[in-house]
C-alpha cells in the first residue's frame, strides 16, 4: 500500500506544480496557502477525535476510517506544500521501528 502513498505523493506534487485551482481541490489548497492547509489539518484532526468517541460508543467505524483518511490526506497535502512527502514519514517510522516509545523517551531525558 506504500505504493499508493507514492502515487498520491506524485499527484499532490503535480497539483502543486501545475494544478488548476478551479478544477483541483489540492491545487486550490496550495493556492490558498499553508494557513488554509493547516486549518484543514486541524479540522480533520477534530473530526477524527469526534468520530473515535462515537466509535467507542458503538458508532460507525467506517466514519472513523473516512475521517482518518481525510486527516492523512490533508497531512500529505501539508507535507507536499512544505517539500516533504509520505516516504519521509515512513522512513522516520522505520527508523523508530522496534524501539519502545518508553525507551526512546527515557533516552531523550538521559541525553538532555
Ligand atoms: N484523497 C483525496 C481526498 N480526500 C478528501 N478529499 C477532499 O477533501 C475535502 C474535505 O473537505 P470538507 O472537510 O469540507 O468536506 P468533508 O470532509 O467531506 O465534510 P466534513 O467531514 O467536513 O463534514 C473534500 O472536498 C474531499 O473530497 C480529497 N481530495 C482529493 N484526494 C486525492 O487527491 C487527488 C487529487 O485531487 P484533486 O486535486 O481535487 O484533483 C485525488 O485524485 C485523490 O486521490
Amino acid at each position: 500500500m506504500s505504493d499508493l502513498l507514492q502515487q498520491l505523493d506524485a499527484v499532490l506534487a503535480s497539483r502543486k506544480r501545475a494544478g488548476d485551482a478551479d478544477s483541483s481541490y489540492v491545487a486550490s489548497l496550495h493556492a490558498k496557502g499553508l494557513n488554509k492547509i493547516l486549518e484543514k489539518v486541524g479540522e480533520e484532526a477534530t473530526e477524527v477525535i469526534l468520530a473515535a468517541k462515537d466509535a467507542e460508543n458503538g458508532g460507525d467505524r467506517q466514519a472513523l476510517i473516512a475521517e482518518t483518511a481525510d486527516l492523512w490526506f490533508h497531512s500529505l497535502v501539508m507535507l507536499s506544500h512544505l517539500g516533504a512527502d509520505s516516504q519521509d514519514v515512513l522512513r522516520e517510522l522505520g527508523r523508530r521501528f522496534g524501539l519502545s516509545g518508553l525507551e526512546e523517551k527515557a533516552a531523550r531525558s538521559n541525553n538532555d
